[in-house]
């Protein structure tokens, strides 16, 4: 289940949401223009299937947003522990650049979890929403949204992106460690999974 955590931006002492139900959660990430959905997902790919497998596995969904939001870039982002010798500088490099607060200003933030999971904190006012994603989840950010990703610390994903310009992923940092005070990956999950979860 996908868990939607809402707290002030002042702190993370006081909980202001905690939902694990998907009506809930879009109805709460609407008004902030994230568009949030779950799309039936392909039971019979592996979870560490290679970009390849995974375009062509959701081939029709890929295309049909495509067509909606005009998209006319999509990559595949996969980091899972395996045998590859270099996943551990990867896993690390990659989760330290998603966890600096930064802004698309070029392009919105559209991702579909095709397998595992992770965090997206959207720094929206004086609130920021953390939303625990996980397999068939799409998210939709608009443009400028002021966010932060973590795979947390043994990163396990492979997602789609979704982009309309052709240079892909742009970040523009805005230089805050407001990220080092707000639970993160490894602690958000592991409340949930206590809390009967399945990430
Ligand atoms: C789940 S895709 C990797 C994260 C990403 O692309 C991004 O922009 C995070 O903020
Ligand atoms: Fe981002
Ligand atoms: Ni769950």
């Amino acid at each position: 289940m996908t868990l939607l955590t809402s707290w002030p931006d002042s702190g993370p002492a006081t909980v202001l949401r905690r939902t694990c139900d998907p009506a809930e959660i879009a109805a709460a990430l609407k008004p902030l223009g994230v568009r949030y959905e779950q799309w039936p997902v392909r039971e019979d790919l592996p979870h560490d299937a290679d970009g390849e497998r995974v375009s062509a596995a959701y081939r029709p969904q890929i295309d049909r947003l495509s067509a909606e939001e005009g998209f006319t870039t999509v990559d595949v982002l996969g980091l899972h522990p395996g045998d590859d010798p270099e996943y551990p500088v990867r896993a690390k490099a990659a989760r330290e650049k998603f966890l600096q607060e930064h802004t698309h200003d070029d392009d919105d933030e559209v991702r579909f979890f095709v397998s595992g999971s992770g965090v997206f904190y959207l720094h929206v006012g004086a609130e920021v929403h953390a939303v625990l994603c996980e397999r068939g989840d799409l998210l939709g950010v608009p443009r400028g949204t002021t966010h932060w990703f973590d795979m947390g610390t043994r990163p396990s994903f492979t997602a789609i992106r979704f982009f309309h310009e052709e240079d892909g992923w742009i970040g523009n940092f805005t230089g805050s460690a407001i990220s080092s005070r707000f639970p993160d990956f490894d602690s958000l999950a592991a409340g949930h999974r206590r809390d009967g979860g399945t990430v």
